[in-house]
């Protein structure tokens, strides 16, 4: 997924919410964005998911427009709140995209077929619901609804939905965010597990430094007034990520890295754009 040169001001506004954007997710890569409050990280992953125009400027999904890549059911979303339908169980919510959508299914097989996942030997075991439950620990609540489950429980529900598409893209929205601690943290190794069985391409907006460290391959860091990329931060840990790594001094040393660029970023994006210039 390439973003080349992305503006966006929202009507009304007179400062760009998004200026001069660039940013390259490679095929099969876990990318973080992460940035001060009101930088464009939520605007930029909608206009990936195709929910936001812009003024100028290109987005291409592995070939298409977002428009394309949207009719072709091949950009996943997961929000903040998770969107599971009331009256389905756990199983029929994470069954029904597949029912409502054999083409896609169809289109998804053939794009694999030309662009195998890597490392990824077992990736057709979870095409089936009962696998992929199993992968987020959902297998005892599958008969349940999502009135009966935690917060946790049911953003895994959207999580295990949101793979079992393989979408060529996977956009989460600070997916954990309305989370205490410590769901969070177990969520994020169990994304940490997903992902590295399935290799969904994923693009993941965070306020958390640790979050954005433990699971991607790079830290995109934002700055604000106007948003702007400010860094792209190499995570060069070894996959799979074990307790070896998660505990690793290597680790905290590009946490420490992101908190100095997030630092740079915030004092980059600090005076405002109109007030520097009176
Ligand atoms: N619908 C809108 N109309 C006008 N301005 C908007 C709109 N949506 C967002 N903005 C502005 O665009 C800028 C970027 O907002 P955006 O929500 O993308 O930032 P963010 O980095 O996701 O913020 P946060 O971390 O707080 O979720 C902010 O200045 C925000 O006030």
């Amino acid at each position: 997924m390439v973003v080349r040169g992305l503006h966006k001001t929202y009507p009304g506004t007179s400062v760009a919410a998004l200026s001069d954007v660039e940013l390259v997710v490679p095929r099969g890569t876990f990318v973080s964005l992460i940035g001060p409050s009101g930088c464009g990280k939520s605007t930029l992953l909608r206009a990936v998911a195709g929910l936001e125009g812009f003024d100028d400027g290109s987005i291409t999904i592995f070939g298409a427009t977002p428009e394309e890549a949207c009719t072709a059911k091949s950009v996943g979303l997961v929000p903040q709140a998770p969107a599971l339908l009331p009256w389905l169980t756990v199983r029929q919510n994470v069954e029904l995209p597949h029912k409502v959508n054999r083409r896609a299914d169809r289109r998804r097989a053939e794009r694999e077929r030309k662009h195998p996942v890597p490392s990824s030997p077992g990736l057709d075991a979870f095409a089936d619901v009962d696998s992929l439950l199993d992968m987020v620990n959902l297998t005892d609540a599958a008969d349940k609804h999502p009135g009966a489950l935690s917060g946790g429980m049911q953003q895994r529900v959207a999580i295990a939905r949101a793979f079992g598409l393989r979408p060529e893209i996977l956009l989460m929205d600070e997916p954990f965010s309305a989370l205490d601690e410590f769901t969070r943290e177990a969520l994020r190794l169990q994304l940490l597990t997903l992902w590295q069985r399935m290799r969904t391409t994923v693009l993941f907006v965070t306020h958390s430094v640790r979050e954005a460290v433990t699971l991607s391959d790079q830290v995109v860091v934002m700055s604000a007034r106007p948003g702007q990329v400010h860094e792209v931060i190499d995570v060069d840990l070894p996959r799979p990520r074990g307790a070896d790594v998660l505990l690793s001094p290597q680790l905290h040393t590009i946490e420490d890295r992101v908190r100095a660029s997030l630092q740079g970023a915030w004092e980059a994006g600090a005076a405002p754009v109109d007030l520097v210039a009176g």
